[in-house]
């Protein structure tokens, strides 16, 4: 996670009056967010490469695991990957936690399937993990996300990327990357859908809790 003096990027102030509900990214918005956390990847990879890298733009890559937690943080961390590389070539390593039994909110959220949990071959261990989702919320996600990838390895550093922040943290997490920053009312929800699970791209703030 971010660390306190190093604030993460965004495009809109955090704080501020809520946004209205309607569509808050197109399609064409959300491949653009999406192309700019590709970059911001790429270039915070490279710094935190402990081999100091080659100096082509593909330092530190092979050292990258994207982790999406389910739903939609899977098809986003493996879109983030194929643009990455698509812009050097590289290819990264993508996989997905599920958080489900992790979760402290479990039994006020009622039953629902477990997801997969599939890493990639090399495993996590000593690795640069970016955990990603599609908003960030209460952090309690998050939370269990760290939870989940205490059973699975330990990486050399986990850092997080979200294509949403609407703040109302509950927990001290916050977000490495963060593709948009929204002020949001409590009571309004963000609605991430994507192609893959939803037949379009779009984000969406509404009134009302779900
Ligand atoms: O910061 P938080 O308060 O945890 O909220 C954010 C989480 O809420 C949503 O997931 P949800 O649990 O609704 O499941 P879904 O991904 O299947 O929609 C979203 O995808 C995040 O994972
Ligand atoms: O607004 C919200 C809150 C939690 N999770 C979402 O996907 N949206």
């Amino acid at each position: 996670m971010a660390s306190s003096t190093e604030p993460a990027r965004g495009t809109a102030p955090r704080t501020g009056d809520p946004s209205s509900a309607g569509t808050l990214l197109t399609a064409a918005d959300v491949g653009r967010v999406i192309d700019r956390m590709a970059h911001q990847l790429i270039e915070r990879a490279a710094t935190s490469d402990p081999g100091g890298g080659r100096g082509d733009g593909t330092a530190g890559l092979s050292d990258l695991v994207l982790v999406g937690i389910p739903t939609r943080g899977a098809p986003l961390a493996r879109r983030i990957a194929a643009r990455i590389e698509a812009f050097t070539g590289t290819p990264v390593d993508v996989g997905t936690a599920d958080i489900t039994l992790y979760r402290d909110d479990l039994r006020m959220r009622g039953v629902r399937a477990l997801e997969p949990t599939v890493l990639p071959d090399a495993g996590i261990d000593g690795r640069l993990v970016v955990l990603v989702d599609d908003v960030l919320f209460s952090g309690r996600s998050v939370r269990a996300a760290l939870d989940a990838l205490r059973d699975l390895g330990r990486p050399r550093s986990v850092q997080l990327a979200v294509l949403v922040d609407r703040g109302h943290r509950e927990l001290p997490i916050r977000a490495d990357f963060v593709g948009k920053n929204v002020p949001t009312a409590r009571s309004q929800q963000v609605r991430v859908h994507l192609s893959e699970t939803d037949g379009v791209d779009e984000v969406l703030v509404t009134e009302g809790e779900s």
